[in-house]
C-alpha cells in the first residue's frame, strides 16, 4: 500500500511523465491482478470450508442417523416417493410395529425425521426440544409478519409465552369475567336464526362459533359489534388455507402471480386487523384478556387463525360425538340441569359441576386430535435422550399424536372406541344439589342413577399419552381457556337445543378415527331442535 502512495505522489512530478505513465499502468496491471488473486484465494478457501463443513455436518447426521432404527432408505433420494404414496401417520405407524417406539425415515438425504411414540421419552422430548420446524414460523411470517408466539425458534417466543400464561392464569381465576357469555348468547341467537332456514352445516357452523368465541374473548364485546366480522372470517379462513403452500417454497415464489394475490390478501387481512385494533381502543368498555394495543399484528392473526383452526376442529368433532351418541347427549344434558338447579347464580353455568361433559371434550380431543404430528426441533445442538439416543441437529422429530392416543398400552383394549367414561372415576357420595325436583322430573331415571353414584373427573394430563394440546416447552398456552370456553359454549347449546343429524345427511355417520381436521366432517348437516 506504501507503493501505491509513493505512486501517487510522483504523479504530482510533471517531469518524468510519460516514463511515468508507463510504469504507473503496469503496477495498476499488477496491482489489479494482486487484488483479484487475493480476492479469489479468499473466496476458495471460504467456499472450500463452508463445503467442507456441510460435508461434515452430513456425514454426521449419516452417521447419528444409522444408530437410530427404522426402515431402510428404498433409493438414494430416501422415503420421499413412499410418502408421497401413503399418509404418514399409516408409515410410521408400520415402521413403530416393525422397529420399536424410536424410528427413524430419511425424507431426502439431508432430511432426517424421526419418530418417537412411547409417553416416557416423548415427555422427555418435549421438554427438550425447544423449537419448531422453520417451515411453521416462515408459514407464520409470510401471512402475518414477525410474531413473538409462532416462531420456531424458542428464544423468539420465551418471554410472551411466558407473560401470556401469567396473564391467562390471573383471568382463570375469575372466570366469569373470561369467557364471554355475550359470545355464546350471540351465537345462540344466530343459532335461532339459522334453525328457522332448516339445518346447518357443520363445519360452518363450528368454525363460526370458534370465530365469534374467539374474537370476543380477545377483543371483548367489541368485536361482537364490529361490523366487518364476516368478511374477517372470510379473509382469515383464505389466507390460512395456503398460507403452508407458499412457504414451502425454499425461494420466495415472485414470479408466480398467484403469489402476489395471497399477498395481496394477506396485506387486507392486516389492514382490517388495524381497523378492528382501532376499534377497540376508541371503546372504553374495552375487556379482552390482551391488551392489544400492544400486541404485534402477527401475534394476534396467529393467535385468531391457529385458535379457529383448532377450536373449530374440536367443537365439530364434539358435535359429531354427540350426534352419534345420543345417549352420552342426553346424560350431559341432565347434568347441566343438575348443575343449573344446585347454582346459585341464575346468569351463570358452573361447568366445574359437569364432569361428563368435560370428559366429553377431553375423550373428542383424544379421538380426534388437531393435527396428526407434534413437531420439533433441535436448531442449536444434538438432542440427547436419557436412553441413549442421540437426535442430531437439524433433524425433524414427530410424535404420531393419533398413535399415542389411540395406543392399547396407555389407554386399554377400547383405545379405538368413544368412550367420555375413561376420564371420569365413581364415587358412591351423593351431592346435596342432586335433590330432585318437579321440573326435572322427565329426567327421573338418569338423576335417580347419578344420585347412586356420581362422577369425579380426573386430570386427564394424568396420563402421558394424552397431547392433544401438546406438551412441554412449546406446548398450547391457551389449554385450559379453550375447555373452558368450549364447555361453557355446549353447556348453554345442549340446555337448550338437542343436537340431530339431519335425515338428508351421510347414514355412515360414525366419525373414523383416523379422521384430522383437515378431513372434517364435511357435508354433514345438522338439526337443533328445541327443547322442552
Ligand atoms: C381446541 C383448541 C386448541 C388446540 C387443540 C390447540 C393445540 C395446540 C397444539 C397441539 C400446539 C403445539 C403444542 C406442542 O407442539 O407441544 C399449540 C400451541 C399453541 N397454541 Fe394452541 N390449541 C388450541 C387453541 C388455541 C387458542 C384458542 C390459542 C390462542 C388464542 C392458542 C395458542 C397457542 C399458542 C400461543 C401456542 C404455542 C406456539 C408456540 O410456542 O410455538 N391455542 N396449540
Amino acid at each position: 500500500m506504501n507503493s501505491f502512495i509513493c505512486f501517487v505522489l510522483q504523479a504530482w512530478n510533471p517531469t518524468s511523465s510519460c516514463e511515468f505513465s508507463r510504469e504507473t499502468s503496469r503496477f495498476l496491471r499488477d496491482y489489479a491482478v494482486w487484488e483479484i488473486n487475493a480476492f479469489l484465494w479468499i473466496s476458495l478457501i471460504s467456499i472450500t470450508y463452508f463445503l467442507t463443513h456441510r460435508l461434515f455436518k452430513l456425514f454426521e447426521l449419516w452417521n447419528q442417523g444409522s444408530k437410530i432404527p427404522g426402515p431402510p432408505s428404498p433409493s438414494f433420494y430416501g422415503h420421499f416417493t413412499t410418502l408421497s404414496k401413503q399418509n404418514l401417520t399409516e408409515v410410521l405407524s408400520d415402521s413403530h410395529g416393525e422397529y420399536g417406539s424410536i424410528v427413524k425415515l430419511w425424507l431426502s438425504p439431508n432430511q432426517l425425521l424421526v419418530s418417537i411414540k412411547e409417553p416416557k421419552v416423548i415427555k422427555e422430548m418435549l421438554w427438550k426440544a425447544k423449537d419448531k420446524l422453520p417451515l411453521t414460523g416462515k408459514a407464520f411470517n409470510l401471512a402475518f409478519g414477525q410474531s413473538a408466539l409462532f416462531a420456531s425458534s424458542f428464544d423468539k417466543v420465551e418471554k410472551r409465552r411466558e407473560s401470556l400464561a401469567s396473564e391467562l392464569n390471573v383471568k382463570l381465576l375469575d372466570r366469569a369475567n373470561l369467557i364471554p357469555t355475550r359470545a355464546v348468547d350471540r351465537i345462540m341467537a344466530e343459532l335461532h336464526q339459522n334453525m328457522a332456514k332448516g339445518h346447518v352445516d357443520c363445519k360452518m357452523a363450528s368454525q363460526h362459533m370458534a370465530f365469534t368465541l374467539l374474537g370476543a374473548t380477545i377483543f371483548g364485546d367489541t368485536f361482537l359489534a364490529w361490523s366487518k366480522a364476516t368478511i374477517y372470517e372470510e379473509l382469515l379462513m383464505m389466507v390460512s388455507k395456503d398460507a403452508c403452500f407458499w412457504a414451502s417454497y425454499s425461494v420466495t415464489p415472485f414470479w408466480e402471480r398467484g403469489f402476489w394475490r395471497y399477498r395481496q390478501l394477506c396485506t387486507e387481512l392486516k389492514c382490517q386487523t388495524r381497523d378492528l385494533i382501532q376499534e377497540c381502543s376508541r371503546n372504553y368498555k374495552f375487556n379482552g384478556h390482551l391488551n392489544v394495543r400492544d400486541e404485534p399484528y402477527g401475534n394476534i392473526m396467529g393467535m385468531l387463525i391457529h385458535g379457529c383452526l383448532t377450536m373449530g376442529g374440536l367443537i365439530s368433532n364434539m358435535l359429531m360425538r354427540l350426534v352419534t351418541h345420543p345417549e352420552i347427549q342426553q346424560k350431559i344434558r341432565s347434568e347441566i340441569i343438575m348443575a343449573r338447579k344446585g347454582s346459585e347464580e341464575k346468569d351463570l353455568l358452573i361447568v366445574e359441576k359437569m364432569p361428563l361433559l368435560l370428559a366429553t371434550i377431553y375423550e373428542s380431543a383424544r379421538v380426534m386430535p388437531a393435527g396428526p404430528l407434534l413437531q420439533r426441533c433441535s436448531l442449536q445442538h444434538d438432542l440427547r435422550l436419557k436412553s441413549g439416543v442421540i437426535v442430531p441437529v437439524g433433524a425433524i422429530v414427530v410424535v404420531p399424536v393419533q398413535l399415542v392416543q389411540m395406543d392399547d398400552s396407555s389407554w386399554g383394549n377400547d383405545a379405538d372406541k368413544f368412550n367420555p367414561y375413561r376420564f371420569l372415576c365413581k364415587t358412591d357420595e351423593t351431592s346435596p344439589s342432586l335433590n330432585m325436583d318437579k321440573s326435572i322430573a322427565g329426567h327421573a331415571e338418569e338423576l335417580k342413577d347419578q344420585r347412586k353414584s356420581s362422577f369425579v373427573l380426573n386430570d386427564p394430563n394424568e396420563n402421558t399419552a394424552f397431547l392433544p394440546f401438546g406438551s412441554g416447552t412449546r406446548s398450547c398456552v391457551y389449554q385450559k381457556f379453550v375447555i373452558q370456553g368450549i364447555a361453557t359454549l355446549f353447556a348453554s347449546l345442549l340446555e337448550q337445543y338437542e343436537v340431530r343429524l339431519n335425515p338428508g345427511s351421510k347414514t355412515n355417520s360414525k366419525p373414523s378415527s383416523t379422521d384430522s381436521i383437515s378431513q372434517d366432517f364435511l357435508g354433514y348437516k345438522l338439526v337443533f331442535a328445541r327443547n322442552n
